[in-house]
């Protein structure tokens, strides 16, 4: 027996023996756990036997509570021990089907020999519970092996850094209990181990990628200190993976004052929401929370408008081309969404703290109950350096004063006498008892009928002035959306706003203000007005703060705009951020003319703030990386990883019909190779449907919309920009003709739509391909063209 079989032998007794004791400590679990919830039956069943119930007086009473309260901590603590139990006996199991993917020699400089560190999902000591036979990859010592080859390393921990030498890195593939492959690996964690993962087929939910964490990623997870962390990365480089493990990291460091709840993740779309959701919960944590801007615009303002989401604002922007108000919309997108307009924002704020504020009367019964110029005279009454919303506040505080006095002069009005003739006898009954037990307290004497009458009064009257009380609190006096709507109404007003601010001059303004005249009137807020207006909202009312949130991450972040980022920071004030985006994919029209972080990072202070660029893509195969690397200004700096694969191909066919026969064909095709996920990228939703319709005549294929929850392995049809951030086995390219991508503004929607492929990528055209084309070497992808 060679060395090498000699060690392998070595490694797979070593296997087998970890796995006896998971299986050991299994069967220990399974019987804790039928022992502790046979106990809380049996508490549940006899919780009141144990419990001496009397209420006869107070301190009886007391112990009836103390002992209830006794009994229920008993109970809440068999519960606990329960839970405990469960999550052990999960994270064994996990650990039954491969307990670890990686082993490190480390020579510790100050002990006489080397310790080895074997690598996996979770920790797990020997029966004595003296040495670790797994080290969870999130522990300090872990990290030598994502960060070094063998060789001098070092580690940090709580109490400093640790110092050392690795002599020995290895790499196993373990699944049921069997060693499949194992490799020494130097510098990187080893490309077999990479090609392996990469090359297997797509899968409808995103995997974790611990095994095979790359350095510069794990600089990313295991990042503490930035309050702002920004990872612009290439397609398929990681940043939704590092972003991912990193939660998990997290939850690990902390896991004694950080909880899941305490992390907010924001996605694109829900589509997107479910393809990750698995992640953490394969790693034995619970997941974050996740959510989208629209989710929360929908929470703020939803009652007051019917918002338009990000999907329907791209559809138009694909699609509407021909529509007369086409350019002052696109102009609208750009110039409300950048930086400049949030500081025109900020100053049209800055002004209304002067004047300008319009407010709604208070109205009562279809009458003013206190009118709107007397709300904005005790506005504006007030010492104007202060904040708008301390004075709102004051405002509300002496409205509600107002409302008292006039409440109490409303009794005596005729209607209140009808409406208590109109009362119902519950109301009576209940009058009648509340004054009989203030006849026994005061012990004096009145006429019944009176005081009767006049407490009936004063409850209609409150009634009534209850939802007054609660539009007071609530500071509905402010007509946020008529001050809003000034901005865009009074041309001199806005002219004076945009005179600072030159990137902003455009001819198109008064077209974009009778455009949001317009939408305003009808009740609809577009996209591009939701941030600007949920921004004017809080320099009114004041912040909505969540405190309870100390971690933030933005997936693709590259498509929010400056007022969602600040608005995200004010959300979320002890949170840190994680921002991960990429340049060549801000598919919407307002991220055009904003190619850089500077918006998110000038929010934070320098030193507050690190960013790290990843430049490897993963995703997808040697030769798909080198063609769509082409597509997008940069692209030379993309690193491919090395991965063999097919070569691109580009289709021409001649008519309609034959591209639906083509595309079936290739389908098939495909499938027959093995690909389980197989996408059928569409520009935009109205053509995702037209495919769909001549496509699913022919061949078993699911239509993804904006309302697919989840979708499955399979071969579907997908408008590109929901194909955002997933990943398919195999890309085909409905239409990349002349046509159909005419424009520039289209080229980042084009990348983004290649790079969803893993492992084939095909694109058709009819008559002229798209001159997004031009600058990719043909020597890059092979041409095909049908026999006409
Ligand atoms: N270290 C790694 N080990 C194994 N697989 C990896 C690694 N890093 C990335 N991947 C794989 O590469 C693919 C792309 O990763 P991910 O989706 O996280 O990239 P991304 O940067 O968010 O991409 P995009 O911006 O295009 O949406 C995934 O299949 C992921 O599992």
């Amino acid at each position: 027996m060679s060395a090498t079989d000699q060690e392998r032998q070595n490694e797979q007794q070593r296997v087998e023996t970890v796995i006896t004791e998971i299986s050991n400590r299994i069967t220990d679990l399974e019987q804790q756990v039928q022992v502790v919830s046979e106990d809380i039956v049996g508490i549940r069943k006899h919780f009141w036997d144990d419990v001496t119930v009397n209420f006869e007086d107070a301190t009886e009473a007391i112990e009836t509570y103390v002992s209830i309260k006794q009994q229920a901590e008993v109970l809440s603590e068999r519960e606990r021990s329960q839970r405990h139990a469960q999550n052990q006996l999960r994270t064994m199991q996990r650990l039954m089907h491969s307990p670890y993917f990686g082993r490190i020699d480390f020579h510790e400089e100050t002990e006489p020999g080397s310790e080895r560190i074997y690598l996996g999902i979770a920790s797990l000591l020997d029966k004595n519970d003296e040495h670790f036979l797994i080290y969870d990859w999130r522990a300090p010592i872990s990290s030598l092996y994502y960060d070094y080859s063998p060789g001098p390393a070092h580690y940090d921990t709580p109490s400093g850094v640790v110092s050392g030498k690795i002599t020995c890195k290895r790499q196993y593939i373990i699944r049921d209990g069997q060693l499949l492959h194992m490799f020494d690996t130097g510098v990187t964690i080893g490309d077999e181990l990479l090609q392996e993962v990469l090359g297997k087929q797509a899968d409808s939910q995103m995997k974790s990628i611990v095994a095979t964490i790359q350095r510069d990623q794990n600089r990313i997870i295991r990042n503490e200190k930035s309050r702002l962390l920004i990872v612009s990365g290439a397609a398929g480089s990681g940043k939704t993976s590092a972003a991912l493990q990193r939660v998990a990291y997290l939850l690990y460091r902390y896991r004694k004052t950080l909880t899941a709840e305490q992390i907010v993740l924001f996605s694109p779309n829900s589509l997107f929401n479910s393809y990750i959701s698995t992640v953490l919960p394969e790693l034995g944590e619970e997941n974050m929370q996740q959510t989208t801007f629209q989710e929360y615009a929908q929470h703020r303002l939803g009652d007051s408008f019917s918002l338009e989401n990000s999907l329907e604002q791209m559809e138009y922007v694909l699609t509407a081309h021909d529509e007369p108000d086409y350019e002052a919309r696109l102009a609208a997108i750009r110039c409300k969404s950048s930086a400049p307009f949030l500081r025109v924002m900020n100053q049209y704020a800055d002004r209304l703290m002067r004047g300008g504020i319009v407010f709604r009367p208070i109205s009562f019964r279809q009458g003013t109950l206190i009118s709107a110029a007397h709300i904005q005279e005790l506005f504006y009454s007030h010492d104007t350096s202060l904040p708008i919303p301390n004075r709102m506040a004051l405002v509300a505080r002496a409205l509600l004063a107002e409302v008292k006095q006039l409440e109490r002069r409303e009794r005596s009005k005729p209607w209140v006498e009808d409406e208590v003739q109109l009362l119902d006898k519950d109301a009576y009954v209940a009058a009648y008892q509340q004054l009989r037990r203030k006849k026994q307290f005061r012990d004096d004497s009145f006429d019944d009928f009176d005081r009767e009458q006049e407490l009936l009064a004063k409850r209609v009257v409150k009634q009534h002035f209850q939802p007054v009380r609660d539009s007071i609190a609530s500071l509905q006096f402010i007509d946020i959306q008529a001050t809003y709507r000034q901005m865009y109404a009074d041309q001199a007003l806005l002219d004076q706003l945009l005179s600072d601010e030159p990137s902003l001059s455009s001819a198109a303004w008064p077209a974009i203000c009778s455009l949001t005249l317009e939408c305003l009137d009808q009740g609809k807020l577009t996209q591009e007005d939701i941030p600007p207006y949920l921004y004017l909202q809080e320099r009114l009312e004041g912040k909505q703060t969540n405190n309870l949130v100390r971690h933030v991450f933005l997936d693709e972040a590259q498509d929010y705009s400056a007022f969602q980022f600040a608005l995200i920071k004010n959300l979320f004030p002890r949170a840190k951020m994680t921002v991960l985006g990429d340049w060549n994919q801000a598919i919407y029209a307002h991220a055009a003319h904003d190619e850089s972080f500077g918006t998110v990072s000038s929010l934070f202070e320098p030193e507050e703030t690190e960013t790290f660029v990843l430049t490897k893509s993963y995703r997808s195969t040697l030769p798909i990386v080198r063609f769509t690397k082409q597509l997008v200004a940069g692209g030379e700096q993309i690193e491919p990883f090395n991965r063999d694969g097919r070569m691109p191909t580009v289709t021409k066919v001649h008519s309609d019909a034959e591209l639906t026969q083509q595309i079936v064909e290739r389908v098939k095709k495909l499938s027959a190779n093995g690909h389980k996920t197989i996408a059928v990228i569409t520009k935009t939703a109205a053509e995702a449907e037209k495919a769909h319709q001549s496509l699913a005549a022919l061949l078993p294929i699911r239509l993804i919309t904006t309302s697919t929850l989840s979708y499955d392995t399979g071969n579907l049809v997908i408008p590109s920009y929901l194909a955002k951030g997933v990943e398919f086995d195999a890309v085909i390219l409905y239409d990349a003709s002349a046509k159909s991508y005419s424009r520039e503004s289209e080229r980042k929607l084009f990348y983004t739509a290649c790079t969803r492929a893993m492992h084939e990528l095909h694109l058709y055209y009819r008559d002229a391909k798209t001159f997004l084309l031009d600058h990719v070497s043909a020597s890059s992808y092979e041409h095909l063209e049908t026999d006409n």
